[in-house]
């Protein structure tokens, strides 16, 4: 068992490097498994959990991987793929494995899901990934728990998805890169890492246009090829650090290639949270009270529900009532409840929540229920008097690398342990 320890009270001061985007790098991983020869080469790779996870299951389908740490660069050679089941064992540990299907079946024709992971978050469907696998001439059989995906080669067709689900984009681009004539995918994400990943696989010889506008039309090619390619930054691990210098009165500069905080910004800006970019450095710094805020969340370029959780501690310690509503995930509050043993006053009515601060925090033993809320308790606890212990740290690494290593590096009583339970 992960548990983190924190003890509040330090500004945190210094420069904060952020690091590659998690959210980037898993479908990225997906895509190098498409290259049926050569050697991927992922750089600014992010050392978390569910990358470990994504290289563990790469080599269970018999891919070669290395993951060099220090390096933060990954090689995929996925010649050798032959298994088409992702085990439950790995792939039931993150929702990353999700974006193993289209690979397997370009590759070997079928792809045997036997589970899916990730943060619990309430209902998280796929039914706009296998409708769009269908509607490329897939047949799918959804069993309890395994799910057999079979295709002797894809054919472009028109998709729609209700939503403009994340992964769904980027399952169905996969799927439709390597699919014979042209796909049009439309109401497809937004998000930026969603464009990082078209950048690569464009790279790798796939044609797909109109990224960002939510059309987005692929002509299926013969075959993909390996290439090196560098994973944005991570924009929550940069929110989270920008907040963390927020609510403990620091000022950190954040250090990350071209990265553009977005609408989170500007609702710390609101808050009374300064920014000053200075070339490539984005300076976060706040010395007076934090004023209240209201959040509804939203695919890009909305208020990223992954944000949402790490806000409400923000907010917690705000002049006055703060307003969030949560559009994207119908369980995405867990840590109302979590919060509150520290002193907060969150109240939750569905998908609504009223934050009523500023109310002083006070560390106590918590547990984050996914990874957000895991780091949303570690900027409480920055922020709380005493000492907060956070089980359940497991799902806090799944998305920030080496983070009481950085969080310490600016000032921070921060240790991670590894406890018997
Ligand atoms: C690995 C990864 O990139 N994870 C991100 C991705 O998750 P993920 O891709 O799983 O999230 P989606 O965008 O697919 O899901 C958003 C909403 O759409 C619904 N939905 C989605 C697909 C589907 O087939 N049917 C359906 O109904 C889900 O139940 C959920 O309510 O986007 C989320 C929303 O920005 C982020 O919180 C996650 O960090
Ligand atoms: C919901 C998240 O991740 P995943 O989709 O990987 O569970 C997240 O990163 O907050």
């Amino acid at each position: 068992m992960v548990r983190y320890r924190v003890r509040g009270g330090n500004a945190l001061r210094g420069t904060a490097f952020i690091q590659g985007a998690k959210n980037a790098v898993l479908p990225m991983i997906g895509a190098a498994l498409l290259a049926p020869k050569g050697r991927t080469v992922l750089r600014n790779v992010p050392i978390i959990e569910d990358v470990r996870r994504a290289v563990e299951l790469a080599e269970a389908i018999g891919a070669y991987v290395e993951l060099h740490e220090s390096e933060r660069t990954l090689v995929i050679d996925a010649s050798r793929v032959q298994s088409p089941v992702l085990p439950a064992e790995i792939a039931r540990r993150f929702r990353g494995s999700v974006l193993f299907t289209p690979a397997l079946l370009h590759r070997l024709g079928e792809a045997i899901v036997e589970g899916v992971g990730g943060c619990n978050l309430g209902s998280r469907n796929l039914d706009f990934h296998y409708l769009g696998y269908k509607r490329l001439g897939a047949i799918v059989d959804e069993g309890e728990t395994v799910i057999h995906v079979k295709a002797s080669g894809l054919t472009g067709a028109t998709l729609y998805l209700d939503t403009p689900s994340h992964t769904g984009t980027e399952n169905l681009i996969m799927a439709a890169a390597l699919a014979r004539g042209t796909t049009v995918i439309e109401n497809a994400a937004l998000e930026p890492e969603v464009l990082d990943v078209i950048d690569m696989l464009t790279k790798m010889g796939a044609r797909i246009s109109g990224g960002g506008t939510g059309f987005i039309t692929v002509e299926g090619v013969d075959e993909l090829h390996a290439v090196e390619h560098t994973v944005m930054p991570d924009r929550l691990d940069a929110g989270v650090f920008a907040m963390a210098a927020a609510i403990t009165g620091g000022e950190v500069s954040l250090v990350g290639t071209g990265l553009d905080l977005g609408v989170v910004r500007y609702k710390l800006e609101q808050m009374g949270v300064e920014f000053h970019r200075q070339g490539a450095v984005l300076h976060v710094g706040c010395e007076g009270p934090l004023r209240p805020i209201n959040i509804i969340t939203d695919t890009y370029p909305g208020f990223a529900t992954d944000l949402q959780s790490p806000m409400m501690t923000v907010a917690a310690l705000a002049d006055g009532t703060s307003y969030i509503h949560e559009r994207i995930f119908d369980g995405r509050f867990a840590l109302a409840g979590e919060l509150n043993k520290m002193g907060a006053n969150v109240e939750v009515d569905g998908s609504r929540a009223v934050v009523r601060g500023r109310t002083p925090l006070t560390g106590t033993q918590v547990t984050a229920h996914d990874l957000r809320s895991g780091i949303a308790l570690v900027l409480a606890g920055l922020a709380a008097e005493g000492e907060t212990l956070i089980d359940s740290g497991y799902l806090i690494d799944r998305g920030h690398a080496h983070l009481a290593a950085r969080m310490r590096a600016l000032g921070a009583d921060i240790t991670r342990e590894i406890s018997e339970r």
